[in-house]
């Protein structure tokens, strides 16, 4: 049961912190569909569906205050910076001047009554969510529209899975537009830094909330990406954008500078991209702070690594050995006419995502979606039948369910959210296994029975930058300070959890973090305060390889508790 992992990952054991010098238009088709062939199956849009794939921490791990858009977006780095510092006395000026407009009635002739939102983007915008646009549900400017009113949210500081959950709440949303929303909106967070600066070289001004989202989901969709060509034709993408700012009340009036706008970028595109690539929020698509900091963990790598959190992640799955051998789940997948191969001891990676219901044997529990460096956790954890063991950042429960597939074992499942540890046991009962399931947080003793354990988990909340290709969000919505708060929890959970190993137990420290300040240097100075036994492990992947070690970008230490 105990095998070492034999998947071939890279790792990076300890990051240096020196810091170096540092796509045709076409016929318009006015009646042009959303594909939902270009919704991405691999995203964890559906979350329910794709249970093992790794979470970014929740909100209770997170910072309290929620970034305002303008911090988000890198205050004095942004492309509007040149026009901020004069900006600010004209929008006292302008705000001034809409409250005396607003105190007084005026008629509206161009917009649909309703609220507008705001001029200016470092204002909370006042968004008609509920509104429902007179548009075919199976149409792209549908798409566009809800992927906009998603993007809005975001910019806000809601995380894309809640934004787009909200957006599918409205009944108009039908399953496959539900597709193309979210194919539109993780595409557009993974250009939004290229989007803001084209717009910003177009516009005079920044584009009201909704308006500068619209332009942000369709600009990408008119070119060529990291993770392939540009998904439809040019002049298709403009008359669907302006058909879909037409529908909308807060986009209405904006119906002629959208047109006018996405018109000039098909005329000047080479010229306006080579003139925007100069800025490094447009060339790579993160924040500064974010480049900055790749630069300074990985003088070397920093360029494929941001590169690589830019591309579609692929969909590997783990196969329950307690239910099959991976020969015979390879055998079940090419009867299918599903091509797979196998990567890991226990991974198998499809040649194509397929949405995650469609996967041979998924409802029956024989396989679960999961990273292949996620799936070195159970294996590095060295469980034994008979082991008491804490799993302790547990949701959704990937990696409590591979616990359990190893090995016969008593698993306690911790986690500090309780409607997400429901889904550990929803995951659980699928794959046939079971375990004892607690909310309470990993940093607190109240929850504990006092009974030592021999196998910890430590599954930490952190930034997750290392899986910034499932969850492209991530990058606009954590803020540089996020990374300190976080290290300081994770160090308070270590601390407590080395209080429950039993002597000669083991404890697997893990983030899906790229920053050392959550990973190495946590871990160092961990061993140090604990004078813990450091063993064997893969320290940092990252996530650069190519097919072969085609990874999200995890950090492993292993501890002993020596008698
Ligand atoms: C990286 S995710 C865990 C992923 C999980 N181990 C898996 O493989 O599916 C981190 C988890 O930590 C939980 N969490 C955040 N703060 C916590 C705390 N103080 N104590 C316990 N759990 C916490 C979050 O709710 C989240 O589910």
């Amino acid at each position: 049961m105990n095998k070492r992992p034999t998947l071939s990952l890279k790792s990076k054991p300890a990051p240096a912190v020196k810091k170096p010098a540092p796509r045709k238009p076409a016929a318009a088709n006015t009646a042009a569909p959303a594909r939902p062939a270009v919704a991405n199956t691999a995203e964890p849009a559906r979350p329910a569906a794709a249970p093992a794939a790794r979470e970014p921490a929740k909100p209770a791990a997170k910072p309290a205050r929620r970034p305002e858009p303008a911090e988000q977006f890198g205050a004095g780095a942004s492309p509007w910076d040149a026009t901020r510092a004069k900006g600010a006395q004209r929008r006292a000026e302008q705000r001034a001047a809409e409250q005396r407009a607003a105190d007084q009635p005026r008629p509206r002739p161009e917009a649909p009554p309703g609220p507008r939102a705001s001029h200016h983007r470092d204002l909370k915008p006042r968004l008609q969510t509920e509104f429902q646009a007179e548009l075919k549900a199976d149409s792209l400017a549908f798409a566009l529209l809800g992927a906009a009113t998603a993007v809005v949210q975001v910019r806000s500081g809601m995380a894309l899975p809640a934004a787009l959950a909200g957006v599918f709440a409205n009944p108009a949303v039908t399953p496959q537009a539900r597709g193309a929303i979210q194919d539109v909106a993780y595409r557009a967070m993974r250009q939004l830094g290229r989007s803001d600066a084209l717009v910003a070289a177009m516009a005079p001004k920044a584009p009201d909330p909704l308006v500068g989202a619209l332009l942000a989901v369709a600009l990408p969709l008119m070119q060529a990406g990291d993770d392939g060509p540009a998904p439809y034709e040019a002049f298709t993408v403009v008359d669907q954008a302006v058909t879909a700012a037409g529908a909308h009340p807060d986009t209405a009036r904006a119906k002629g500078m959208v047109n006018a706008l996405l018109r000039r970028f098909l005329r000047e595109r080479d010229a306006l991209l080579a003139d925007v690539m100069q800025q490094p929020q447009a060339r790579w698509n993160y924040p500064q702070w974010w480049i900055d900091a790749a630069i300074t963990a990985y003088p070397q790598e920093w360029e494929q690594v941001l590169a690589a959190g830019n591309q579609a992640p692929p969909l590997t799955l783990r196969v329950n050995t307690r239910k099959g051998t991976v020969e015979a789940y390879l055998a079940m997948l090419a009867e299918a006419g599903i091509g797979a191969r196998r990567i890991g001891e226990h991974a198998v990676r499809l040649d194509k995502p397929v949405g995650v219901h469609l996967i041979p044997g998924f409802d029956a529990g024989l396989v679960s979606v999961q990273d292949a460096a996620a799936q070195l956790a159970a294996q590095l954890l060295d469980v034994q039948d008979g082991m008491r063991v804490l799993d302790a950042c547990a949701a959704p429960g990937g990696k409590t369910g591979h616990i359990l597939e190893l090995a016969d074992v008593d698993v306690t499942a911790l986690d500090a959210d309780a409607q997400r540890l429901s889904r550990v046991r929803e995951n659980l009962e699928r794959l046939g296994l079971s375990g004892t399931l607690q909310a309470a947080e990993a940093q607190g003793r109240d929850w504990w029975d006092g009974r030592p354990f021999d196998r910890i988990l430590a599954d930490v909340p952190c930034t997750a930058s290392g899986i910034v290709r499932r969850h492209p969000d991530i990058r606009w919505l954590r803020r540089k300070g996020d990374t300190l708060q976080l290290a300081t929890l994770s160090g308070q959970i270590l601390d407590n959890l080395w209080q429950m190993l039993q002597p000669n137990g083991k404890l697997l420290f893990v983030t899906c973090s790229l920053w050392p300040q959550e990973s190495e240097a946590q871990a160092a100075a961990f061993a140090v305060r604990n004078r813990a036994t450091r063993l064997d492990a893969p320290g940092q992947l990252l996530p650069v390889g190519g097919a072969e070690q085609d990874h999200d970008g995890l950090f492993y230490a292993l501890f002993r508790k020596d008698e």
